[in-house]
């Protein structure tokens, strides 16, 4: 891959993608700032070459042009503070204010652009806009694994303008690599751990791997439609009604070929949406018909432990009830658990979605597997086996 280790930035101006699409609070406080942090090692390189940096990024999904609300200058102070010098903000991406602020950008100084997506043409992949953004510095380089899956102005068009100065990030390259380790190279057993609300957004992710992996876990909230599907009582848990017949369709498919697909056997019901909820345990399809199901019970929790210590590749995405509550999180955490004992005995572990690696890191275990991804659809996207239009940007 053409990383930014092959050029040396001195004396030149880097325009960067990144993906500091970051939660903010009603105050504005960043609430994960792992996105951010993991651009900072691009970011530096290109300073300690004697390089100046233009970063830009989308924030949100703004529908109504220049939004206060979704303002990249929000983020301004923590960014200073995570590189240590004061970063220069334009209110605009293009344009005179850009263009000046850019112009006069010294090596070693960072200038974020403001959000790109206060201009429909980002999204249409529009060439005049990408064009402009392209005026503003020598070289490209894309570090937004986040948003690699969208062939945007900044992410993908873009590119032709730098035809022999494109390069990837370290974050955008260290997640290719790792993805790739899934995708081409996974050491058998695989075993692939899927979770989160709903069937309808894991399909095509679901198919892809029914022709990788060995075992295939599935919990959380999507469980239920299997359930139901099954002819299970499920009570007023999540169900997506018109996909039981799809539920089928994966369950016949994994027999044939021979992947060992593997489903709740019991779950903590609870008798409202509530963390203070009553709560008890029943096996899977029996379910009153007043209560739901927020979490995986202790027998499907010992089950899936015990395959997924005896994996040696690991692919996590979605968690295995509520766990945003304390009362419903049990499953999720054990999971998480198994995951880590199963990579300290050798097995390569991905985590990839925007709330398994909350989970992961809400548990305090993010260091203790071997790789958390800072892409939800884009790692999802990759993992079906599509092409991403921000990788094959700088490839071709
Ligand atoms: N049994 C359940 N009932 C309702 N919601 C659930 C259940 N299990 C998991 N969820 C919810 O699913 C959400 C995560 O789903 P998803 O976005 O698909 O995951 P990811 O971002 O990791 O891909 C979480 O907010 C979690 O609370
Ligand atoms: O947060 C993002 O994706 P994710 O929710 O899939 O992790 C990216 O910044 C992409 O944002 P988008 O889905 O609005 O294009």
């Amino acid at each position: 891959m053409k990383t930014v280790d092959q050029f040396d930035f001195k004396d030149k101006k880097a325009i960067v993608r990144v993906d500091f699409n970051v939660p903010l609070d009603a105050d504005f406080n960043i609430t994960d700032d792992k996105r951010m942090r993991a651009a900072l090692p691009t970011i530096k390189k290109i300073l300690k070459d004697g390089g100046s940096v233009i970063l830009m990024s989308h924030l949100g999904r703004p529908k109504d042009g220049p939004t206060d609300k979704y303002s990249l200058k929000h983020i301004v102070a923590d960014l200073s503070r995570m590189l240590s010098l004061t970063v220069k903000f334009a209110d605009d991406c293009i344009g005179e204010e850009a263009v000046n602020k850019a112009g006069n950008l010294y090596p070693g100084e960072v200038l974020l652009l403001e959000n790109l997506r206060f201009y429909k043409e980002e999204e249409k992949g529009d060439v005049a806009f990408a064009e402009k953004l392209s005026k503003l510095a020598e070289v490209y380089v894309n570090d937004a694994f986040g948003a690699a899956h969208r062939a945007h102005a900044s992410t993908a068009t873009i590119a032709q303008f730098f035809p022999n100065a494109k390069y990837f990030g370290y974050l955008m390259a260290e997640e290719v690599k790792n993805a790739e380790k899934i995708i081409n190279d996974a050491e058998k057993p695989f075993t692939a751990i899927m979770g989160g609300a709903k069937v309808s957004d894991k399909i095509l992710l679901i198919e892809s791997l029914l022709e990788k992996v060995d075992n295939l876990i599935i919990g959380g909230g999507m469980a239920y439609t299997f359930a139901k599907a099954q002819g299970g009582e499920i009570g007023t848990s999540l169900l997506e009604a018109d996909r039981m017949e799809l539920c089928l369709e994966l369950l016949e498919k994994a027999k044939a070929k021979g992947v060992n697909l593997v489903l709740p056997v019991d779950t903590v019901i609870a008798d409202k949406f509530d963390n203070n909820a009553s709560k008890d345990q029943v096996d899977s399809g029996h379910i009153p018909a007043d209560w739901m199901g927020l979490d995986i019970g202790s027998k499907s929790v010992e089950l899936f432990s015990d395959i997924i210590k005896n994996s040696k590749t690991l692919l996590w995405n979605g968690p295995m009830g509520v766990f945003e509550m304390e009362n419903f999180q049990q499953g999720t955490k054990a999971v998480a658990e198994a995951v880590v004992e199963a990579t300290k005995n050798g097995a390569f572990s991905l985590i990839g979605g925007g709330d398994s690696a909350a989970a992961i890191a809400k548990f305090g275990l993010e260091d203790e597997v071997s790789y958390v991804s800072t892409g939800g659809g884009a790692l999802l996207e990759y993992m079906e086996g599509k092409e991403l239009p921000g990788v094959k940007a700088i490839q071709s």
